[in-house]
This record gives C-alpha cells, structure tokens and sequence, in this order.
C-alpha cells in the first residue's frame, strides 16, 4: 500500500494538548487537502510525519512501513515541502536539485535523468541553467516540488505550499499538485487554510484545534458551499 495512514496521534506541546487522537488515512493516488485555521495543529503534525519530533501516542504507517518502527524506510517514501522556502538562491535551479538527489545517494546521470524528469513534471525544464534567485515566487515553488520528487517517492506532504503567492500562480500550484496525484499515481497531503485550494472530489480533513472534525470527500463534506461548511464547523475561526 503506498498511501498513507495517520492512526490516534496525540502530541502534547507542554500542557497544551496540539493534537489529539488525530486519525485518517490517504489513499494511492488520493489527493487530500488538510484544511485548518491558524493553531489547527497541521504544522505539528507535519513534525510528526516528518520524524521531526515523535508523537506522544498513535501510529504513522507511510506507504506501508511503520515510522516508528521502520523510519528510515518510511522516511525514503516521502518527500515534503515545507512552509518556508529552502532554496540556496545562489545555485541554479538544476544545482539545486542535484545537491538534494545527492542527500539521497543520487549521483551522476541517473541523479541528472531525475532531475530534468521532476523539472519536466512541473513545467520547469526551461529555467533549469537560472539562478534560483531569478525565479519568480511561483517558480521557486514548483522547483521545491520538482525537488521533493527526485528521489522517486510515493507520498508527497505540502504544507500551506502557496503562502505568499499571487492567484496565477497559486492556480498553478494547486493545478500540478493534483495532476501529480491523478496521473502520476502519488498520494498527497496537502495543508490549507485556504477552502478554495480545494475540489469536490479531493479527499478533505478538517482539523480544528487538534481535532478532526470532518473527513470524507470534499464534495459530500461541503456540498455546494465548502467554504459556509468550514466555518460553521471551525466556528468562523
Ligand atoms: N514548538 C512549539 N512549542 C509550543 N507550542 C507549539 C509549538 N508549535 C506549535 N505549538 C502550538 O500548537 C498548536 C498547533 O500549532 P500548529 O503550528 O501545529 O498549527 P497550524 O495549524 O500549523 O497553524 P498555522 O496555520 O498558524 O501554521 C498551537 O496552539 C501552537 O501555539
């Protein structure tokens, strides 16, 4: 299985409970939209499934291998866009990638071939000789997720990847993350605050202090008003 299963985790920051018996799972293929307010406890459990920090209970199973028990084979299943930017903005767009295919012990041609197929995926092959720090904000976005893709893996996390972005290119974002989900077979994780990032027939999590509070196919969850829906159960939050 090369989805993704998050089973009751619980993480504690001091006394303030963040998450709290937080379950769902993701399917092979599945595009799924984490979507919370500010607080919801999404970043936290991006900790969690990166292995930045280890739950306080509860059980993360990525692409069929425990992370407690098997980190090092679950960990290879993932790539991840994180938050914040990590771009050296003095390479280029093509060095960039190459260095992170080299964390994973990808060298040479092959680390080549994976660079320019993950660049090709994301409309990003004809920047691939610029300065990072040339790219516009959308651009270097795409670049971190043609990054995360080098080393082939089968879950992909995103989280609140179009911050900062204009529409166009938020459009954009949304528009490739879910074809790498529908053609390429990956299975997503995608956290918003951001209702109209997603689609009916994507698979919705609503988070809310901790909890989750809904999840199911977008369309049944929200019906014709995702965002009304959203704020009756976060509480206009
Ligand atoms: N390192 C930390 N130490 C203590 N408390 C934390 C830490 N990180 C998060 N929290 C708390 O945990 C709760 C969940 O925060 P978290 O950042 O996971 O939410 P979020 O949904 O990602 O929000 P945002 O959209 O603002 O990033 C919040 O109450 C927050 O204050």
């Amino acid at each position: 299985m090369d989805g993704l299963a998050v089973e009751a985790i619980t993480h504690d920051w001091g006394a303030r409970r963040a998450l709290d018996a937080v379950s769902f799972s993701v399917a092979r293929g599945q595009f799924c939209a984490l979507l919370g307010p500010n607080g919801a406890g999404k970043s936290t459990l991006y900790g969690l499934l990166t292995r930045l920090f280890t739950p306080r209970a509860g059980a993360i199973v990525i692409a069929g291998h425990d992370l407690a028990r098997n980190p090092r084979a679950a960990l290879a299943r993932i790539g991840v866009v994180f938050q914040q930017p990590t771009i050296d903005l003095d390479l280029t767009v093509r060095r960039n990638l190459l260095y992170f295919a080299a964390l994973h012990g990808l060298f040479g041609r092959q680390a080549e071939a994976r660079v320019a197929a993950a660049l090709e995926r994301l409309g990003m092959a004809d920047r691939a000789g610029e300065k990072a720090a040339a790219l516009n904000g959308g651009h270097r976005r795409r670049m971190e997720i043609a990054r995360a893709l080098v080393h082939g893996p089968s879950v992909l996390l995103l989280d609140e990847p179009t911050v900062g972005l204009d529409a166009a290119a938020r459009a954009a974002i949304v528009d490739h993350v879910h074809r790498l989900a529908a053609e390429d077979g990956l299975t997503v994780l995608w956290a918003t605050h951001l209702v109209d990032e997603v689609r009916p027939r994507d698979r919705l999590v609503v988070l809310h202090r901790g909890r989750v509070l809904a999840a199911g196919e977008a369309g049944d969850i929200g019906g014709a008003d995702l965002t009304g829906r959203f704020l009756a159960l976060t509480g206009g939050a």
